[in-house]
């Protein structure tokens, strides 16, 4: 039976360490770092989320703040309060909630946001920069990921590392910060034979959002299993990953659970990507 990850506790213990930096940043420069986020309309998912990175942020000791703007925005004031919070000395990290209504093309307002201030990794500077290699904040679900494997002493150096999923937010950036580490990367999509391909990870991370994709019957004995998918079953509203997870317990060697795996590491590596940016503030040459 393998193993479990327990990102809750894991994401508990980052936000501790955080915590200890800002109380530190606190009493030694009198800094105290600041988040913005950015929600539009009423998806009741979107102000879930929203909810949990303003209490972590809060937990933390951050300054946080909501702006809350209806679903009939224009894209022109999103833009405008975008530049706003990008000019707000107290605002260190900015976080414009994903979906988006329609009516607003979301890359052109992430591209506004300051690189510097976005906490989220999802600026095309960031982007670029992660593809080179170089200092960039990076997309907080596969930082998360990245930090499970660390936990569980998962070396990535010449493993078969299998991403399914090629999404800006997930995939893609999973897939650079595994092959940084010298994992062998395969990304799979929709066009993949996925059972041959999910037979050969070892290190197997799935973010898709098909509930229980990925049988159980795929995976490698041994391998590490993490699931970033996260689908509401609509009989009992109930929380499922992209693997079928009892299955794939029979097979792999650790495996994250949905929920209370990958979910909460997000929004712990949000609040880090935060404190980072607030200290990067500190010396302006930095970044
Ligand atoms: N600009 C932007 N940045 C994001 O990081 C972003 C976004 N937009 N839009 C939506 C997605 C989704 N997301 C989640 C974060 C934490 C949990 C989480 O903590 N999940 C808990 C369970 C939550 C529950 O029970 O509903 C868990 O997996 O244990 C889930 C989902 C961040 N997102």
């Amino acid at each position: 039976m393998a193993q479990l990850i327990d990102g809750k506790a894991v994401a508990a213990r980052v936000r501790a360490e955080v915590k200890a930096e800002v109380d530190r940043l606190k009493v030694e420069r009198g800094l105290v770092p600041g988040l913005a986020v950015v929600r539009v309309g009423e998806d009741p998912a979107s102000k879930t989320y929203v909810t949990g990175k303003k209490k972590a942020a809060e937990e933390v000791g951050f300054h946080s703040w909501e702006h809350h703007r209806d679903s009939t925005v224009s894209q022109d004031e999103l833009l405008a309060l975008v530049h706003r919070l990008n000019e707000d000395p107290a605002v260190h990290g900015i976080l414009v909630q994903l979906p988006l209504p329609r009516h607003i093309d979301a890359d052109v307002i992430i591209s506004a946001v300051r690189p510097e201030k976005d906490a989220d990794g999802f600026h095309p500077m960031n982007a670029g920069s992660l593809l080179l290699g170089r200092a960039a904040t990076r997309p907080c679900t596969p930082l998360g990921v990245m930090r499970l494997l660390e936990e569980i002493g998962c070396e990535p150096s010449g493993k078969r590392a299998v991403v399914v999923g090629r999404s800006n937010i997930v995939g893609k950036p999973m897939a650079l910060m595994l092959l940084q580490r010298n994992a062998t990367v395969t990304v799979c999509h929709s066009k993949s034979d996925l059972p041959s391909e999910v037979s050969r990870a070892d290190i197997l991370v799935v973010a898709v959002g098909v509930r229980e994709l990925v049988k159980g019957a795929w995976i490698k004995p041994g391998a590490v299993v993490i699931d970033v998918g996260m689908n509401r079953k609509e009989e009992d509203n109930k929380l499922v990953g992209d693997v079928e997870f009892a299955a794939a317990s029979e097979r792999a060697s650790f495996i994250t659970p949905v929920p209370g795996g990958v979910g909460p590491m997000t929004i712990a590596m949000l609040i880090r990507n935060t404190l980072e940016a607030a200290i990067r503030s500190l010396v302006p040459s930095s970044y």
